[in-house]
């Protein structure tokens, strides 16, 4: 469903982002991209929706090929690539319903766009949504009046009233406390398989990637170290992706923490 050949990123500083990164992701799989910091985890991401443009190599998208698309051609193709970033990046002063909403311009024509009319079925769609995600009170909001993980509710609404087929998210839970993370894990990967979604998570909990997703890539210097189920990330593995460290911890953090999932 989503194929990576080759993709490299050198930035114009000379930094090596992405070194000939190969990876093939089949329907409806989520899973999370974990390395150290700088390792290349958001510019893989922004790679494949040509945020940030590749170097070379090859981005597949159900067989289209995104690399070479003109711009109005990626417009299209982003359509099918939802978005959730760590900030959120909800316009402050509209209301939950108006930044839903927005992640339908890339379907509605300039005009409606410029004037924000959306058809009906757009704004029931909407209204479905938020419900899913508990918000439904909260549509008249104002998006500034909401608490971190209610924000990234409504960021999870309007990627997916995009209609996308992959979901690329950067950091989700990284503005928030570690119980709202869980929760906002859980809702992503809950929501994915519903939909048959695949999702590519840039995560750099460990511990919360372990929870929740069926296949974990990590990356160092921009290459792909380990590619494997969360069960095999042993202190031996996390080592040869961080460095270091004392993993033992981090491995009973996640035996804690499933057990804090069944009290709460
Ligand atoms: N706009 C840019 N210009 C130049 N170099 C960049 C740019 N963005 C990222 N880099 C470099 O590319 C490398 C990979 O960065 P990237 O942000 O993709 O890593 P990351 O794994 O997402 O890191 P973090 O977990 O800290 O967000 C780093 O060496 C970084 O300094």
């Amino acid at each position: 469903m989503l194929r990576l050949e080759k993709l490299v990123k050198t930035y114009k500083t000379g930094d090596q982002a992405l070194k000939a990164v190969d990876l093939e992701i089949p329907e409806g799989q989520v899973l999370a991209l974990i390395g150290p910091s700088g390792a290349g985890k958001s510019t893989l991401i922004r790679c494949i929706n040509r945020l940030v443009e590749p170097t070379s190599g090859n981005v597949y998208l159900a067989g289209t090929e995104l690399t070479g698309l003109s711009s109005g051609a990626l417009r299209k193709e982003r359509r099918r690539m939802g978005m959730i970033f760590q900030e959120y990046a909800l316009v402050e002063r509209l209301t939950v319903m108006e930044n839903v909403l927005s992640g339908r311009l890339g379907y509605v024509g300039f005009w409606r766009s410029f004037t924000r009319r959306y058809p009906q079925s757009d704004v029931d769609e909407a209204f479905r949504l938020l419900d899913r995600v508990g918000l439904l009170a909260m549509a008249d909001k104002r998006a500034d009046e909401l608490s971190g993980g209610q924000r990234q509710r409504v960021g999870i609404c309007r990627a997916l009233i995009q209609n996308p087929a992959l979901l690329l998210v950067d950091e989700p839970t990284a503005s928030l406390d570690p119980k709202t993370s869980r929760q906002i894990m859980r809702l992503v990967c809950e929501l994915c398989q519903e939909r048959g979604l695949a999702a590519i998570i840039n995560i750099h909990d460990v511990a919360l990637a372990q929870m929740f997703v069926q296949r974990v890539i990590g990356l160092r210097f921009g290459a792909v170290e380990f590619d494997g189920p969360p069960e095999a990330l042993t202190p031996d593995v996390l080592t040869t992706i961080y460095g270091e460290e004392d993993w033992e911890a981090t491995i009973a953090k996640v035996e804690d923490e499933e057990e804090i999932e069944v009290a709460e």
